[in-house]
């Protein structure tokens, strides 16, 4: 059994159908119709201990619906998560003592008090023992830095400062599982490294478990062993983020506007990957054939109105995903 099973999730929101105009809305107002909204619809995945996951998707994939089912926060329409062996919502008070949770958009310190007053509460609140309360935060303090500011109050702290001390106390207690729901947002480039090198740096250390939600895929490429992507509230890609680059990564993508509808357009080192009318999307390997090579040869043949090349980038290839201009090949999105 691996440490985290979750079996046909699915999250319905009811929401109130809104009609339109005046009369509309006192009607609504009146007589409140709804209707049932899948936000997670029939998600399968495994997590083992230890591995660090990346889960990201375009804005109302259905993310945080997910994490929050998964942190017991809310109660899935049907199907099951088990972390652990124990369910995040039935068990929550038993789940709430492994579990350690990361905002980067909300915190969980006391807003006037010195860090350090809230590291001490977090102590009595999860029931930390002494010795490895104080050994923790020395350990934390050593490596994020933490003693420049921790006899500060919050509300006087850099983004970059909070963060530090947000990821400490969500620590303190050795969860066994840590999510981190856009942990480097806003973030400088040197402040959102050094983030990401203590995760990776925790995971090894401790074996802990994490899972990330994040829109920055450089958090996902230096910080997670794999990566799951949802759309539509469908997991459609589960694997590494090497596997997915040197699929797709290894290629451009030459997309082209044609003068006319061509069929069957064939030309050595072009796949076909979409095509919707006039516009045609090919994949083509870019370490073997030169891009102006191929816009001169199918020019030559056809008339075409213009022509993009894309960046074999991380974000590219995900942008991609999102907008439909990648097809995920089956076999390696691991979607059962
Ligand atoms: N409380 C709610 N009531 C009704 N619908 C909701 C509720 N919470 C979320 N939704 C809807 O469920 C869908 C998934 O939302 P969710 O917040 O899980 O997406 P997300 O992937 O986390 O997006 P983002 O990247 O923008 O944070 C969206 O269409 C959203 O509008």
């Amino acid at each position: 059994m691996a440490f985290i099973e979750v079996h046909d999730l699915v999250k319905e929101y009811k929401v109130n159908i809104r009609n339109k105009g005046l009369i509309g809305s006192i009607k609504s107002l009146l007589i409140p119709e709804y209707t049932m909204k899948s936000a997670v619809d029939g998600i399968n995945f495994t997590i083992e201990e230890g591995e660090t996951v990346g889960f990201i998707g375009p804005n109302g994939a259905g993310k945080s619906t997910t994490v929050k089912m998964l942190t017991g926060i809310l109660v899935p329409t049907s199907g099951s998560i088990t972390i652990g062996g124990l369910s995040p919502y039935k068990d929550r008070k038993l789940n709430t003592a492994k579990l350690g949770v990361v905002f980067g958009q909300r915190s969980q310190l006391w807003w006037d008090l010195p860090v350090i007053d809230t590291f001490d509460l977090l102590k009595y609140i999860y029931k930390i023992p002494e010795n490895i309360h104080k050994s923790n935060i020395e350990h934390f303090s050593e490596i994020l830095g933490l003693d420049e500011f921790i006899k500060q109050p919050v509300r006087q702290l850099s983004l970059g400062q909070r963060m530090r001390a947000e990821i400490a106390a969500s620590l303190l207690h050795n969860p066994e599982i840590i999510f981190f729901d856009e942990p480097t947002i806003g973030l400088d480039v040197v402040a959102k490294e050094k983030i990401r090198e203590f995760v990776k740096f925790i995971n090894k250390e401790r074996n802990t478990t994490m899972l990330f939600t994040t829109h920055d895929m450089v958090d996902i490429e230096k910080t997670c062993d794999r990566m799951i992507i949802i759309d539509h509230g469908k997991k459609i890609y589960d694997g590494t983020v090497e596997e997915i680059k040197d699929t797709y990564g290894g290629n451009r993508i030459l997309s082209v506007e044609f003068g006319q509808n061509y069929e069957n357009i064939l030309m050595s080192g072009l796949e076909l990957i979409e095509e919707k009318g006039n516009k045609k999307h090919f994949k083509f390997a870019k370490d073997d054939f030169q891009v102006s090579y191929l816009i001169q040869k199918l020019s030559q043949q056809y008339e075409i109105l213009d022509i993009t090349v894309q960046e074999p980038e991380i974000d590219g290839i995900i942008r991609e995903i999102y907008q439909g201009g990648i097809k995920l090949n089956e076999s390696l999105s691991g979607v059962c």
